[in-house]
């Protein structure tokens, strides 16, 4: 497939970005893509709002697997694409159109130019939440059509395009969401002291939160608590009832995760005596670190550094979460940053990644898993 149908594609895509198990348009749409494919060359699953795609090899003796996922994100676009998001409030700000299309560009490579090993690809819904890798790793299609390894990669806006990153061992960190729930005793804004005010609670919530990290978690270890967003209130003129943080705690370990959580609990039942107030904790989902396969992350660096003239470099671990991880630690593979040149970051409403990089996943990935198909 030539890199203009493909950046179509991508465009096609950006314009319909649907949150985690409500990507009907996205799933019917790749559909429509696959179907076009001879039955003996591709088999096609559905599970979901995802989808299972079977390359068939010509003498298998493994099946190599290929994970994209499809969600987008409850962000308003600011682009000024003439293809930006048709979903208000919504946008794919994470760079899922450009790895579904990289997905679809090394499929239809392998459908047209067949090896000997099986290629699964995964479209896996709901990465941004409640998480789809860990279910669809545990369906049947998943346990019937089971990978011997697998890859994903990563838009990553800070490298140039040419540029992969990656590491053996740990890549992206745990993760849990956070929500906390406050509930106090409103009332005019003029007798504060008849009142329980939530809005005074949640503010010192906040950056109580924040001392876990400065106090409680070693300086040589690394962990995140961010609250994203606040809620709380009513009107001006009246003290708050109810207020609400949504957040998310990221760790390098599950014993660091373990550990901020308790502090949180200690807090919070700290907030709760302090401002004579009810509270409610919910962890929501929660990520499995990624932790690359040392012998094929190393392997597949080698080999993009000997045999292809893309710059590979080794980087650190970063405290992004990717359910990716769950598939990993069942199956050996790895994940990498892709290079897309964006001057706006992940999960910003300006995320412009550069559509060049496509073409040179798709190059990356069909050139290395020939590689291991020979293998
Ligand atoms: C690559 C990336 O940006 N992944 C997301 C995963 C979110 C997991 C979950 N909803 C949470 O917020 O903990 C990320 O924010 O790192």
């Amino acid at each position: 497939m030539g890199t203009e149908h493909l950046i179509q594609i991508r465009r096609d895509l950006h314009r319909i970005p649907e949150i985690g198990f409500q990507e009907f348009k996205t799933q019917q749409y790749l559909l429509n893509l696959l179907n076009q494919f001879p039955e003996h060359r591709l088999d096609v699953k559905t599970w979901k709002t995802g989808i299972f795609a079977l390359v068939k090899g010509t003498n298998p003796q493994k099946t190599i697997g290929y994970r994209a996922d499809i969600d987008g994100l409850p962000i308003t676009e600011e682009t000024d694409y003439d293809f930006s998001s048709e979903h208000p409030g919504f946008m794919h700000a994470c760079g899922h159109d450009f790895h579904m299309t990289i997905a679809i560009g090394i499929l239809t490579h392998f459908v047209k130019n067949p090896i000997s090993d099986n290629v699964l690809f995964l479209f896996q819904p709901a990465e941004e939440g409640p998480g789809g890798a860990e279910p669809m790793l545990n369906s049947d299609i998943a346990k019937e059509w089971k990978p011997d390894i697998i890859t994903a990669l990563h838009i990553a806006p800070e490298l140039p395009v040419g540029t992969i990153a990656t590491k053996p061992g740990l890549l992206f960190a745990n993760t849990s969401e956070l929500f906390i729930d406050l509930k106090g005793k409103g009332g005019h804004a003029a007798y504060p002291h008849t009142t329980n005010d939530m809005v005074v609670a949640a503010c010192s919530l906040v950056t109580q939160l924040q001392t876990i990290i400065a106090r409680n978690i070693d300086p040589l270890d690394s962990a995140v608590i961010t609250i994203g967003k606040i809620t709380g209130g009513t009107v001006q003129n009246i003290i708050a009832e109810n207020a609400r943080l949504e957040g998310t705690i990221r760790t390098l370990s599950v014993e660091s995760m373990d550990k901020v959580k308790e502090r949180i609990e200690a807090i919070v039942k700290g907030i709760e005596i302090g401002y004579s107030c009810k509270t409610m904790i919910d962890y929501g989902s929660m990520y499995h670190q990624v932790d690359n396969d040392e012998m094929l992350t190393r392997e597949f660096m080698e080999y993009i550094s000997d045999q292809t003239s893309y710059d590979v470099r080794e980087c650190t671990e970063a405290m992004t979460g990717e359910d990716f991880g769950y598939m990993v630690d069942q199956i050996s593979g790895f994940m990498f940053w892709l290079g897309v040149g964006s001057p706006y970051g992940l999960h910003h409403a300006k995320l412009q990644p550069n559509e060049s990089a496509i073409g040179v996943a798709v190059d990356i990935m069909c050139k290395y898993i020939s590689y291991k198909a020979n293998q």
